[in-house]
């Protein structure tokens, strides 16, 4: 057990997927997993192990932002184990060419944080996805002709910015769209030496604000989570 996990020791998988919000981790586990075994429930914050084709792995909601997020990361790592950590979560888009519904891969993750800026001194870190399970995540998701895109992300600790016009100088940058999480994940798996990347959907769109209800956020982005596992298996 841990300070936010009530699993017990070995009971999580080395693979674990995050999603931000619990009952997507409950819908993933309900709709993909072979014998799901609930391993947390502190904090409503729902994780599940099972296996997926014969091979265990675990899914964990983390929360929303980097600071809550971090906390699953730290203790899934430390106390766990776990060696292969795949976000699934949502995101806006920031360019024109990603649309709604459309999967993003972030290569790599921008941040507003001042996380590494404290943990750095002030000097930049680059947090970056696992080349390995990136490689293997957009090839399955080319094979089933899923739309993705690879590239830059933002990992915003602010879901409404005073100005909306702000996320302009990161798209005029390349960068694709903004969630909440990645670079601190990124940031944490360079530290301990595991893997790492983040498989996202588009439920928005900050340039033609387009938008998905929670409902189908959370229930029906599927393409993602089969891209996830799948990058995941023989790890
Ligand atoms: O869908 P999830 O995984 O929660 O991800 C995105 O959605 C939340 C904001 O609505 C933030 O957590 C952001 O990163
Ligand atoms: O962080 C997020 C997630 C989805 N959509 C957004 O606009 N921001």
């Amino acid at each position: 057990m841990s300070v936010h996990l009530n699993a017990e020791p070995g009971q999580i998988a080395e693979t674990v997927l995050l999603p931000g919000d619990p009952l997507r981790a409950r819908h993933i586990a309900e709709t993909f997993f072979e014998h799901p075994v609930q391993h947390n429930s502190v904090r409503g914050m729902l994780g599940y192990t099972g296996t997926y084709r014969g091979q265990r792995v675990s899914v964990q909601g983390t929360g929303m932002g980097i600071a809550s997020s971090m906390i699953y990361v730290n203790e899934l790592i430390r106390d766990y184990g776990c060696q292969n950590l795949i976000r699934v979560g949502t995101c806006g888009s920031y360019q024109p060419d990603v649309h709604v519904r459309d999967l993003v891969l972030a290569q790599a993750a921008c941040t507003d944080s001042n996380i590494n800026n404290i943990r750095f001194g002030h000097k930049n870190f680059a947090p970056i996805a696992d080349f390995g399970l990136l490689l293997r995540a957009y090839q399955i998701a080319r094979e089933r002709g899923f739309t993705t895109h690879v590239g830059n992300i933002m990992s915003s600790d602010t879901f409404y910015h005073d100005d909306f016009d702000q996320y302009k100088l990161w798209a005029a940058y390349g960068v694709l769209a903004v969630e909440m999480e990645a670079a601190g994940l990124y940031t944490l798996a360079a530290k301990h030496g595991v893997k790492a990347l983040t498989v996202l959907t588009v439920s928005d769109h900050l340039v033609t604000r387009e938008e998905t209800t929670a409902e189908e956020r959370q229930q029906t982005f599927n393409q993602m989570i089969e891209v996830a596992l799948d990058a995941g298996l023989g790890l």
